[in-house]
């Protein structure tokens, strides 16, 4: 072979992989489906991957564009994401239709990142057993028993923040949120006191900035995982955070132990896993393994320390800027405590009408999930839509777009609890509103977010002014 029919080859393998490539970018054009022009191999994510806008810009601008249509087309990297706007069918995909879209669509790697086998991210064949069995630990019965073990950690920054006003000192409320949320959580979740507060150097703590601090590493790793899957199953042991993994396998293997040892009994998330354990019959087909049950603690970890605390540090945020809200919630609150000398239960959340609101609020205009992931498990037809979605097809419910939505919220980046009067929520589509998603596969800790974020504003406003 001469040089020019060398070079004719390179280019004709060149010319067939872009045609390849471009070909994906045929879906939702063949299809009659709307959408933005993707780049070749990224698709349209090219401003998450160089980090110039945050996914929930990006959600916001492509609702914003296309939110006349009912749905449009996207793609991330190479694979076609439909992206639903209209109310009622989210309602079909969430609720109605749910044994379609049971599946989020995310991969597992159960070898390269062994506890990426949990509740968030599994397939609906362990995924719908284990939902079943873990869902009691979040009945209201079952809270209110935990309830004690929140307030404990309430006293704790009751005592903290009387100390650091004393000293006037300048308070992070970022960083004082993430403590006290790891405070809860060591306590409701693994049983122990992990002293966030008091201790800079806690060991939880440490874990907590790893997994929420984002180093090049894990954006890397992140980007591979989510584009690259394959890829990440071969290369994805040598990314791994093996020490938050062996961190949380050692705490749950070693409390659980020390539990059964000495006949431990506490009303948290521990021994609700070890009763699952226990009883592994319980399960229907699945294997309980050790790893499968530490999985499930790690993602009460990560889903409920990083979500609550950033939503209590939005609270304290908006509350600084719109003083007349916050007096008015911190009459509420001192009314409640001062009612029950000083104390605070269960029912006396429940009661706090105004707090909720302000939560309802902030939840609207910095919901955590800037969209909810599906994918469909067979063709699906769109009811009122003339379109067919082929089997594997990816959802996104774009919910930072819709709850930004001036013709659902009028004026929508002005913070106001009063959008979350009875009458005015009533008014309003059901799938308007959607920080902890909706039907079978919604957030299973939304009752516990409400427990352990709540007593944390309490005490914040009682004796601070943000
Ligand atoms: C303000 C706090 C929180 C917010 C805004 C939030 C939001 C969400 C959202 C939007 C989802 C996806 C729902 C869907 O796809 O329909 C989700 C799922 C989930 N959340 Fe939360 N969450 C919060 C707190 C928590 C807490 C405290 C825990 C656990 C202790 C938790 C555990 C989970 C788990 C395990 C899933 C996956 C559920 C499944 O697939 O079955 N979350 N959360």
């Amino acid at each position: 072979m001469d040089l020019v029919q060398l070079l004719l080859a390179v280019v004709a393998v060149c010319l067939a992989i872009y045609y390849y490539y471009q070909s994906k970018y045929d879906f939702w054009r063949a299809r009659g489906v709307p959408g933005p022009k993707p780049h070749m191999y990224i698709g349209n994510f090219i401003d998450v991957l160089t980090k110039k806008r945050a996914i929930c810009t990006i959600v916001k601008d492509l609702y914003d564009e296309f939110k006349n249509e009912p749905i449009f087309g996207i793609y991330e990297g190479t694979t076609p994401v439909l992206v639903v706007n209209e109310l009622d069918a989210i309602k079909d995909i969430l609720i109605r239709d749910f044994s379609v879209f049971v599946d989020r669509g995310f991969h597992v790697f159960t070898e390269a990142d062994p506890l990426s086998q949990h509740l968030f991210l599994l397939e609906p064949e362990r995924w719908r057993p284990l939902r079943v069995k873990l869902s009691p630990i979040f009945t209201s019965g079952k809270l209110k028993e935990m309830f004690p073990l929140v307030v404990e950690c309430a006293g704790n920054l009751e005592r903290h923040l009387d100390k650091v006003t004393v000293d006037e000192t300048v308070v992070e409320c970022r960083d004082l949120a993430a403590k006290f949320t790891i405070d809860v959580i060591g306590s409701c979740v693994f049983g122990i006191s992990a002293h966030a507060l008091e201790d800079e150097n806690s060991e939880f703590r440490k874990m907590g900035k790893r997994i929420s601090t984002s180093s090049t590493k894990q954006r890397v790793r992140e980007a591979i995982m989510q584009f690259m899957p394959s890829v990440y199953e071969v290369v994805g042991h040598f990314l791994q955070m093996k020490d938050i993994d062996q961190f949380f396998i050692n705490l749950v293997r070693d409390t659980m132990r020390y539990r059964k040892v000495n006949n431990v009994i506490r009303p948290d998330f521990i021994h609700m896993l070890m009763e699952l354990k226990e009883h592994p019959e319980k399960v229907d087909s699945i294997e309980l393994t050790d790893i499968l049950l530490t999985a499930q603690a790690f993602v009460f970890f990560v889903a409920g320390f990083e979500t609550s605390s950033s939503t209590m540090a939005h609270t304290l945020y908006e509350l600084a800027q719109n003083h007349e809200i916050q007096d008015k919630l911190r009459q509420e609150i001192r009314d409640v405590y001062s009612k029950n000398g000083g104390n605070l239960t269960y029912a006396d959340v429940k009661g706090m009408s105004y707090l909720d609101k302000v939560f309802k609020e902030t939840l609207r205009k910095y919901p955590i999930l800037p969209m909810l992931n599906r994918r469909a498990m067979v063709n699906y037809t769109f009811r009122d839509m003339k379109i067919t979605i082929p089997k594997g097809t990816k959802i996104w419910v774009p919910v930072y777009g819709i709850q930004h939505d001036p013709n659902i919220y009028p004026d929508p980046e002005k913070f106001d609890p009063e959008r979350f009067n009875d009458d005015a929520a009533a008014a309003r589509h059901p799938m308007s509103f959607l920080p902890f998603g909706d039907g079978p596969r919604n957030c299973i800790g939304a009752r516990f977010a409400h427990y352990q974020s709540k007593p944390n504003g309490g005490v914040n406003l009682k004796l601070t002014r943000a």
